[in-house]
Order: structure tokens, then sequence, then C-alpha cells
């Protein structure tokens, strides 16, 4: 393909996106996938080229944009290689007309803009939010030692006890040591919200909103696979794709268990008072996670983000029950909103006088409230909001 018609299938694409954003449709991700599988004749380089652009271009408008077009535009204006392309060649994008609309550029639609400063995230600490993410590894201690694990290619230890760094787009899943569950793949950020779990061997943990069980992982690996982990979440697809990465991981104190949205305790009764730790891992805006998922910030809205802190606070209530006396409840999300985080959970401990903020003993982030708020800008990380009561 020429550079020319790579823009305008950029351009294409991104009309896609725009348009299943508006209808809360597939993902970008997804629409890429599906073109790649039914468009052949575009190469390695061609899919790799596209993507960039297609993703520099959702990174550069802050609303959502009117069209693809637009967005493309847009990027050009940080980008004087693309301008050109423009050029009615075969295949490629029409030559620009005088005042073609440019999408508007900006860190995310304004309400969003507005609360994140009013949870203090702007300037260019808003503006990380957009960084490219780093690829973040976790030795898996059930299978290995960072201090003594070979990998092809030389990674960089982080602040996580057990956390690796390598450049972004490293092909780590074709390498041996992934294949044998001596790592996985896991941003810092996701990796401290495990620690702030402190899950040790013997204990009953319960991994409420376990998804794919990227944090339950890690919680048996703590546990050295001695206790009770028992991984519980709403949506069997995710949830079943726990069994698979444990295996792989030989993680086998792992329960699962599905539960009914609403009646989650008729599932967890058997667990209550019982537990000496319960992870929240709630649903949230992902605020935190735009580096990976930038078109997540046109998908969000007020009535999305004030469901979601409802629900926030239901699941709160669901741990404080499971808890023993003694018992912790860590609460994390990855955004950075405080509704989702310090504030949540300040509301949380208020109806629930019993319990008290617990000190977390973490190597990166700041305190926000009763809890620590990783950020991209000042602890490289994706964004979370991680706290403790007991
Ligand atoms: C942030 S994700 C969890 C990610 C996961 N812990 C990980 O590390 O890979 C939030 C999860 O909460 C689940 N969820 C939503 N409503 C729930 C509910 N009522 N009870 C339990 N889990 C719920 C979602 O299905 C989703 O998997």
């Amino acid at each position: 393909m020429t550079p020319a018609a790579r823009v305008q299938t950029a351009i294409e694409l991104l009309d896609r996106i725009v348009e299943a954003a508006r209808a809360k449709a597939a993902p970008a991700d997804r629409i890429l996938a599906e073109w790649f599988r039914s468009n052949r004749f575009a190469g390695s380089k061609d899919r790799r080229a596209i993507r960039e652009l297609v993703y520099a271009a959702i990174r550069a408008c802050g609303p959502v944009p009117a069209t693809g077009r637009a967005a493309m535009l847009r990027l050009a204006q940080d980008d004087p290689a693309i301008a050109p392309l423009f050029d009615g060649s075969h295949y490629g994008p029409a030559p620009l007309a005088d005042d073609e609309p440019v999408a508007e550029g900006g860190v995310a639609p304004r309400w969003l803009v507005d609360r994140l400063a009013a949870s203090g995230v702007d300037g260019t600490d808003a503006a990380a939010l957009l960084d490219r993410a780093p690829l973040d590894l976790r030795v898996n201690t059930l299978r290995a030692e960072r201090a003594t694990l070979a990998l092809p290619e030389a990674a960089v230890p982080t602040a996580a006890p057990h956390g690796l760094r390598l450049a972004t787009g490293t092909p780590v899943e074709q390498w041996d040591a992934f294949r044998a569950g001596a790592i996985e793949v896991q941003d810092t950020g996701s990796q401290l919200a495990c620690l702030a779990a402190a899950a040790r061997p013997g204990e009953t943990v319960v991994d409420l909103c376990a998804g794919g069980g990227g944090k339950t992982l890690a919680l048996a690996a703590a546990m050295d696979n001695q206790g009770r982990l028992v991984a519980s979440d709403t949506d069997r697809g995710r949830l079943s794709r726990l069994a698979p990465r444990a295996e792989r991981a030989g993680a086998t104190c792992i329960e699962t268990l599905l539960l009914d949205p609403r009646r989650e305790m008729e599932a967890l009764s058997g667990l209550a008072g019982q537990a000496d730790a319960v992870l929240v891992d709630a649903p949230c805006s992902g605020t935190g996670t735009w580096r990976r998922n930038p078109e997540a910030r046109w998908r969000l809205d007020e009535a999305e983000l004030a469901r979601l802190a409802e629900l926030q606070a239901y699941l709160l209530d669901i741990a404080a029950q499971l808890i023993k006396p003694g018992g912790r409840v860590v609460y994390v999300t990855c955004s950075l909103l405080d509704e989702e985080g310090a504030g949540q959970f300040e509301a949380f401990l208020a109806r629930h006088p019993q319990l008290q903020p617990q000190a977390m003993a973490l190597p990166l982030g700041q305190a926000r409230g009763q809890g620590i708020r990783l950020a991209p800008a000042h602890d490289g990380t994706d964004g979370f909001f991680i706290a403790c009561a007991g």
C-alpha cells in the first residue's frame, strides 16, 4: 500500500470507530482486527502503519470527532508528513478543500477534562494519560524468580517486587518463559494493587471482581498456592478465561464462582464473615488506562459514570460482609476520578464505622484521601486508586 492509501484506510477505519463509539458498539481494537482479517492484501508493515495512524489520531482528538477525515486532519497538525498525502492519488485521500473541518484536540471531552481537574489531574498530568504505555511483566514466583530468570531480551526491574519492563510491542507471548507460565503481562500499577492486598499463604482471600484473573494469579503467587482463593465475577466469559491461565501459571489454589448480578450474596453466603481479605477491583471508567485504550474516553458519559460509582459502592458493601473480624477490604479502580477513588472510599468508611483505613506499603504513588493514587505522569504506571480498610 502507498503511504496515501494507508492514510485513507485509517480515515475509513476511524469513521467506523467513531460510529461504534457513539453506539457503544465494537471497540477500536476489534474493528481493526476484523479489517486486517478480511483485507489480506495489507501486509504486516501496512497493518502496523495503519494501526499507528488510527491510534495516533484517536489520541490527538479530545472530544469524539465528527468524521475520520476530521480526526486525521487534527493529527496532521502535529505530524507534517500527513497533509501532503491528501493528494487525490489512487486509493489516497481526496485533496484538501478550503476550510475543511478539523477535529478538536485536547485530552478528553470537556466534561471529563473538568472532572479530572476537579480530582487534581490537569496540565501535564492529564496529558500523560495519553502517553504510550511500556510493556510490564510480572515474574510468576510459582514458576521462577526475577533475579535468576533468563529472557531473550534484557528487561529492566520495576518498583514492583516481581516486575520487569520491556519496550512496547516486545513479542513476549512467543517466548518460552511465557508459555511456561514464568511471566505474565501485567502493568506495574496492577501489580502494586495486588501487593496492597498483602495476601499470605494459608489465608482465605476473595477476588470479588476477578474478570479474567489477572490479579487472581498474582494473589495465588503471593499465597504460594496455600489457602483458599475465590475468584468471582458476574461475567461468565471473562471468568472462563481464568482456568487455562491458572493452569499455565501453576496456580492451584483458585476456585471460580459465577455471580448473579444483584444476587451476589446468594453464591457468596458461605464466605460471609470468613475472608481474611477481599479485593474489590471494581468496574470503573478506566480513566487510568487511556494509555492502552484511548478511545475509552469517547465512550464514557455522565450517566455511565454515575452507574459505575453506584456499582462500586454496592460491591464495597458486599466486601464488608465477607471479611472476618480483623479482615481487610482492598479497593482498587483504574481511575483517577475521585468519585471512583478517594471520594468513593471515604463514603464507604462512613457507611462502615467499624472499619478503619489501613496503611499500605507501596513503593510508588501519592496519598489521595485515605488511599494512594498511581498516575502515569508521577509513577509511569497506569492510573489507579488503591485503598485498604480493616
Ligand atoms: C476492572 S475489571 C476486573 C479485572 C480483573 N480483576 C483483572 O485483574 O484482570 C471489573 C470486573 O468486575 C466485574 N463485575 C461487574 N459487576 C460485578 C458484580 N456485580 N459482581 C462481581 N463482579 C462484577 C466485571 O465483569 C469485570 O470483570
